[in-house]
């Protein structure tokens, strides 16, 4: 790594002597409101949990939902216009249902009380306060990294990392445009999320890297390609939960590989932070990984139950991402509200621990009762062509369950499917209810046990 890291040095140098370094100023913010030791914790669910889970929708809205898609059956609803139809939420990423923890809604309203939405500009002119400086600290702190830093989403944190190691090849390359072997090497997971793709198109738009897309989770074809490419600045990029088909990143390959071939590892952590790991570090706390990637990619937007993204690296690579990384750059900083609802939320995954336990307990209970075997609270039901998973999920909308299909282009075509997502403010009853659902437009392994389950409701 020492290599990244003299490149990393030279860019800022270089940056330097151009002034193009840039830094935050925080604003003071006073009154703060940092509730940490006085947030109200909880042992279990309780009814407020719910309001993560179950959701409303007009009826106007749910017919105009339920025209756009195939109706095998013909058949007709009973209309009531009056009627507010109430759906169990399974297409969520609020996976610990921490969206609608009185901490976290206290945290965002005294907050708007205290400060309106905060100073409104980018985090480079005045949108950075010491509330957005106390969240990246907690952020670092969980992540187990030197530093982190705040972007306006999960979006714009990738595409924020992207352009900045894109401007490492220009800074260095000696004389105009960079030459081949001073581009950078990407290697890519081939079901990473768009939100990477756009940013090495722009990366690759700057004439400022090569792209190697590796097909999804096959580390002898990454090895492979790794070892064909004579290029010294190389990047592996991957997805650690897969936000499509649930699966994991081989994280102890990438690590094993990183040894041989020296290149940088930057993992998006969006689906797994909170999920996983004993504090909800994510999957480098499950297996202790955390010094061997390099760049760790987040999102306030799922488990975080708020919004916004973050990148936790170190010092180095913060300074180089905020003079460099566009999305970070141009774009408003996060108002304070929702910069105190996360970091309240933070507060109370550490302490709550049961909500990952209950999570990963609705994982085993899905399991038991389908056979399948899932690995993660994102469950992908490959259902195959776009009418047939519109048809599945128009079933499961007319048995209550918010579920969308997947298709095209967000996955390739004839794998169309219907994305599910289970979260701790689910009970069993829910899953046993959601597995009868499916097992009338899906074939499951334990067919006769699910048709038992349907009968029983
Ligand atoms: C893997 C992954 N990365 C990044 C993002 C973007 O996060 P955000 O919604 O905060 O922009 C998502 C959201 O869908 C995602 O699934």
């Amino acid at each position: 790594m020492a290599l990244w890291d003299q490149w990393v040095e030279a860019a800022l140098v270089k940056l330097a002597s151009k002034n193009l370094l840039r830094s935050t100023r925080p604003i003071s913010l006073t009154p703060a409101y940092f509730p940490a030791d006085e947030v109200e914790t909880f042992d279990g669910p309780r009814q407020w949990d719910r309001s993560s889970v179950e959701v409303e929708m007009d009826e106007r809205a749910f017919r105009e939902w339920l025209s756009e898609l195939p109706d095998p059956g013909g058949e007709s609803i009973a209309k009531d216009e009056n009627v507010s139809r109430k759906l169990l939420l399974f297409s969520g990423n609020d996976y610990l249902g921490l969206s609608s923890h009185p901490a976290v809604r206290k945290a965002a309203a005294k907050a708007a009380q205290e400060h309106g939405m905060g100073p409104r500009g980018s985090a480079l002119i005045c949108g950075y306060s010491n509330y957005h400086m106390l969240l990246e600290a907690s952020l670092a702190e969980l992540k187990n990294k030197e530093d982190c830093l705040l972007c306006p989403t999960g979006f714009a944190a990738n595409v924020a990392f992207m352009s900045a190691l894109g401007s490492i090849c220009s800074l260095l390359a000696v004389g105009g445009r960079p030459s081949e072997d001073q581009k950078i090497a990407i290697f890519s997971d081939a079901l990473n999320h768009a939100s990477i793709i756009d940013g090495i198109r722009l990366v690759e738009r700057q004439q400022e890297a090569e792209v190697f897309v590796y097909r999804h989770r096959d580390m002898v074809h990454l090895n492979a390609l790794l070892s064909c490419c004579k290029m010294a600045k190389k990047v592996v990029i991957t997805d650690s939960l897969f936000s499509m088909d649930g699966d994991f990143a081989p994280i102890s390959d990438l690590v094993e590989l990183r040894k041989k071939h020296g290149f940088l590892l930057a993992i998006d952590d969006a689906h797994s932070t909170l999920v996983c790991g004993e504090n909800g570090g994510g999957l480098l706390e499950v297996y202790g990984y955390e010094s061997d990637v390099d760049i760790c990619i987040g999102t306030l937007s799922k488990a975080v139950g708020c919004l916004g993204g973050f990148v936790a690296c170190s010092n180095k690579w913060k300074q180089l991402i905020q003079s460099r990384g566009r999305s970070f750059i141009f774009s408003t900083s996060l108002p304070v509200p929702i910069v105190a609802a996360s970091y309240a939320s933070l507060v109370v995954a550490r302490k709550e621990k049961w909500r990952r336990t209950a999570v990963w307990s609705r994982v085993d209970d899905f399991n038991a009762l389908t056979r399948l075997n899932i690995t993660s609270p994102i469950i992908s039901l490959v259902i195959g062509s776009e009418k047939a998973a519109l048809c599945a999920s128009r079933h499961m909308l007319e048995s209550g369950f918010h579920i969308t299909a997947i298709r095209p282009p967000t996955v390739p075509p004839n794998s169309c499917r219907l994305r599910i997502t289970l979260s701790a403010a689910h009970t069993f009853e829910d899953i046993k209810k959601l597995v009868a659902a499916l097992s009338l437009c899906f074939v499951f392994p334990a067919a006769d046990q699910n048709a038992q389950i349907a009968s029983k409701l």
